[in-house]
């Protein structure tokens, strides 16, 4: 990779917040808008089976997947999305901002010091900026989880970098509570403009083209590098395990300190039977009316009997939706789950959904079929 040093470095935003804040609906709202930016996306997601990238809208921007794990302590992720970044820039020409997607249980600044671990990459790029989406209606018990005691709480951290925080979900919330929410977030972060939002819709010549570091690249390698900027306050708990810089050790070269709160999980499942959709709702929905509080997030995407769609099943905590999407087209169908929070009983879920599953194959109708139903 050269360095030439009359191309201009490619902007890098960093798009984070909580599971299920909105940050691939704000993806797709960015990848679908005439805004004259080429985009390079990269993504990272927290459980082993992917769904995001179907979550995705299909665009004519690139998009890129980092190795399966959480971006902010996994070393061999961030290594993976340094590589991607040195391939990346090989063909700088062909786009002009890079948009980094976070997993919603991601501490950003060690995210953002990973553009600068290596010297070639760091030359060639200029972080934009860092976009908070904040779940009006979810967000206050994450804030406030007593959980977290001993450990980082991303919910927090997401919001102390930001250097733009959406307050999305606004549709869910009165005007009251969202003005209190408001006050909350500012007593994290004094600084970033909060814009409220539904459907993460928002003009977005307010969160691209920020410039908000315009410091030195290379005084970044260290992931410390955000505490005082931006109001951070330094959440990250550093102890004799961390693995990133603290003088002399190189930076994120030693296995990292996982604080992360251990009873946090993903369970994932696949199935090539289709499911029967109502069943499936029905029990999905039994299911977090009693453990909404550990079930913070389920994403799916899902083979359902007798339709010749894909449908997507999103859930955040108590709110669960399950629409039909694109057909299967030549893609055999089959079924992807994953469920993120506390306490999951890999077995126990397992059983759930084997039972929703279709007794008897049934013809598959074309949508029009059912339409006209
Ligand atoms: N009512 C309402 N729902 C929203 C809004 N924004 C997003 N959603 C829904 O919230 C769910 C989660 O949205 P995503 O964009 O997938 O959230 P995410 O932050 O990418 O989630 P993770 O991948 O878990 O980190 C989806 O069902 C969205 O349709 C909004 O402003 N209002």
């Amino acid at each position: 990779m050269t360095h030439n040093p009359t191309q201009r470095p490619v902007p890098v935003t960093i798009l984070t917040g909580f599971l299920g804040a909105g940050k691939t609906t704000l993806l797709n709202h960015i990848l679908t808008e005439r805004h004259g930016h080429r985009i390079a996306v990269i993504e990272n997601e927290f459980g082993e089976v992917d769904v995001d990238s179907d979550l995705v809208l299909a665009s004519e921007e690139e998009i890129f997947q980092v190795a399966n794990g959480c971006i902010c302590c996994v070393v061999d992720v961030r290594n993976d999305l340094v590589e991607i970044l040195q391939k990346l820039l090989e063909r700088q020409d062909q786009f002009d901002h890079i948009l980094v997607e976070t997993s919603g249980l991601a501490d950003p600044s060690p995210v953002a010091a990973t553009f600068f671990m290596d010297n070639e990459v760091a030359k060639k790029v200029v972080l934009d900026g860092v976009v908070t989406l904040v779940d009006a209606l979810h967000v206050q018990p994450h804030l406030d989880d007593p959980a977290l005691a001993e450990y980082d709480n991303q919910a927090v951290t997401q919001i102390v970098v930001a250097d733009r925080i959406l307050l999305n979900k606004s549709d869910l919330v009165a005007p009251a509570q969202l003005q209190d929410l408001e006050g909350r977030i500012r007593s994290l972060n004094q600084s970033a403009p909060i814009l409220r939002t539904v459907q993460a819709q928002v003009d977005l010549s307010l969160i691209l083209g920020l410039q908000s570091f315009e410091s030195d690249a290379l005084s970044m390698t260290d992931p410390h590098f955000l505490e005082g900027v931006h109001g951070h306050s330094g959440d990250h708990a550093c102890d004799a395990h961390c693995g990133h810089g603290h003088g002399a050790v190189p930076p994120l070269v030693a296995a990292p300190a996982h604080t992360h709160d251990p009873s946090v999980a993903s369970v994932s499942f696949t199935f090539d039977r289709p499911f029967d959709a109502q069943r499936l709702q029905r029990s999905l929905q039994d299911l977090l009316a009693i453990r909404s509080d550990d079930i913070f997030r389920v994403k799916g995407i899902l083979h359902v009997q007798g339709d010749e769609r894909r449908h997507v099943l999103q859930g955040v905590h108590r709110i669960l939706e399950f629409k039909p999407s694109m057909p299967w087209w030549d893609e055999t169908p089959a079924s992807k789950l994953v469920f993120i929070g506390r306490h999951l009983q890999d077995q126990k879920l397992r059983a759930r959904l084997e039972a929703c599953l279709a007794a008897h194959a049934t013809p598959t109708a074309f949508p029009e079929a059912l339409e006209a139903a």
